[in-house]
């Protein structure tokens, strides 16, 4: 496998790819081994996937070139808009659909029922779905304010009680919606959103994690080389002894 760079910050391995194809295959790669792995000691697999432009090339290379039994795989998601319709473009149901659920078939797919008229008893519901099993492997992306999920600056807990709650989404986190044209204007986008949470997320057996291009280099190095605290809420990933940063040469350039 042939990764340009690799290094260790605190807890978390960082691997340095040149180009997002090359990343996305490597990952893929390590990916499809590790879920054989697991699959080799027990019956079935959970994953916890993350949406996004970030996980898009991932996704692709592990569908397309994996010989991974979907079958004996359960799905999950990171998080969701509040009040928004499963069938919009811009709702993550609709993405892991088309570019998940549409090309394999696991043995289920979990969703987070964002349009839910009770979303504290969706809350609760989707805890369950999670506690009911350990999942085996997260897949994240970063925002470029450093959210992981939708657990934004400064609020997210490190040590939430909880494993899925209704948020507030900060402004950035709108704007780049409208920026990278999933919505027309700022007010389109949903001002709450339902999250796994920071414990949740920290309580996966393994974690990868991916972020390239020029746009994320800066929270890259604040994620890095700043603080681990909640203005930065993916610098925590630095104290999980399981989890891989996948970044390129631009998102890793300030390094
Ligand atoms: O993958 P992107 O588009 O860079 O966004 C970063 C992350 O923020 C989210 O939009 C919020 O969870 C994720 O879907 C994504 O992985």
């Amino acid at each position: 496998m042939k990764f340009e760079q690799q290094l260790a910050v605190d807890q978390l391995s960082v691997y340095i790819s040149k180009t997002e194809e090359i990343l996305a295959r490597n990952s893929a790669k390590i990916a499809q081994e590790y879920l054989e792995n697991v699959l080799e000691n027990k019956p079935e697999a959970s994953i916890l996937l993350a949406t996004g432009n970030s996980q898009l090339k991932f996704l692709d290379a592990l569908i397309s070139n994996s010989k991974i039994d979907w079958s004996r795989l359960k799905l999950f998601h990171l998080d969701e808009y509040l009040g928004i319709d499963p069938e919009h473009p811009a709702s993550f149901r609709y993405y892991l659909r088309e570019k998940v659920e549409k090309r394999v078939e696991p043995q289920v797919f979990h969703y987070l029922e964002g349009d839910t008229l009770e979303p504290l008893r969706e809350c609760d519901r989707y805890t369950k779905l999670l506690q009911a099993q350990p999942i085996d492997l997260c897949c994240l992306g970063i925002g470029t304010n450093g959210h992981l999920a939708f657990n934004e600056p400064p609020v997210a807990n490190f040590n939430d009680p909880y494993w899925v709650k209704i948020v507030r989404l900060e402004k950035e986190t709108r704007q780049v919606q409208v920026e990278q044209g999933h919505f027309s204007y700022f007010d389109q986008v949903p001002q709450y959103a339902l999250t796994v949470t920071i414990s949740m997320i920290l309580s996966c057996q393994k974690i990868l994690c991916f972020a390239s291009g020029n746009n994320k280099a800066s929270i890259i190095q604040r994620m890095l080389k700043g603080e681990i605290n909640s203005s930065c809420p993916a610098s925590i990933l630095r104290q999980h002894s399981k989890a891989i940063l996948f970044l390129d040469w631009e998102s890793a350039k300030l390094l």
